[in-house]
């Protein structure tokens, strides 16, 4: 028998472009099953042109990218939604609608990625608030929330397809520290549960914290703490 698995995400010799410049060269890097992986990098050295990459918001233009299944070199656009509802995306700003209930955010998402059984997306919701620990939220308006609590919705939203991976831009970079480690606590035990994350973070404190594996942008490269000595200490 093959116990051989495939990665959730298979990046190689990848370049990474915001129009025609390249932000970074020759990436190569894979992710597995249930792996929690830190990004980081100094401001503008590429963490998000990366993620967006893996997401298809930025197009492929150089080497060979596979995310859950889908070849990013070769992906239509009418099958880019199909690749987004089997990824969980968490951005720094929470982009909930804020004129609409918790409740009424999340069906938006349900709707639009082909959920149809009322009975069904009720009891979905209710699971995914629960796993955040927002059972009670569902009829409040965002403003009826604090921010932690409001990326928590982020978070449930991100869940409610149940993805292979979560990427997630700086998901803590707007919230008070203490807030910002029971976000963080959170990730870990979605990550528990099987989840893989891919979370850019400029948060040492995490870094210092929890010695996951690291990614770090750097000078135009992609360098990885499974190969290479990254310093975590040194401003970034
Ligand atoms: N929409 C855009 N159009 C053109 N260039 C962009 C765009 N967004 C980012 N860039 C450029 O791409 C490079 C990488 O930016 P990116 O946002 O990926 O960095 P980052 O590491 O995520 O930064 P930060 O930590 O500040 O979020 C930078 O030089 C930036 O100026």
């Amino acid at each position: 028998m093959d116990f051989k698995t495939e990665p959730i995400i298979d990046v190689r010799e990848a370049g990474i472009f915001q129009g025609l410049d390249a932000v970074l060269t020759n990436v190569n890097f894979d992710i597995q099953k249930k792996e929690f992986v830190f990004l980081i990098g100094r401001t503008g050295s590429g963490k998000s042109s990366l993620l967006k990459t893996l997401y298809a918001d930025l197009p492929l233009r150089m080497g060979h990218v596979e995310v859950v299944g889908f070849d990013l070199g070769k992906i239509k656009n009418k099958d880019i939604p199909f690749l987004r509802r089997k990824l969980g995306i968490v951005f720094q700003d929470f982009q909930l609608f804020s004129d609409r209930s918790v409740a009424e955010n999340l069906f938006f998402v349900m709707k639009a990625t082909g959920w149809r059984d009322k009975g069904k997306m009720k009891s979905r919701m209710a699971e995914v608030l629960m796993l955040v620990g927002l059972a009670d939220a569902a009829t409040k308006m965002p403003h009826q929330l604090s921010g932690g609590e409001q990326q928590r919705v982020v978070i449930a939203r991100a869940l409610i397809n149940s993805p292979d991976i979560l990427l997630a831009d700086e998901p803590t970079g707007n919230l008070d520290p203490d807030v910002a480690d029971g976000v963080f606590k959170l990730f870990q035990e979605i990550n528990k549960q099987g989840t893989a994350i891919l979370m850019a973070t400029h948060n040492h404190d995490l870094l210092r914290k929890y010695p996951y594996r690291v990614l770090k942008c750097e000078k135009g490269q992609l360098l990885d703490s499974k190969t290479a000595d990254i310093s975590i200490n040194t401003s970034f």
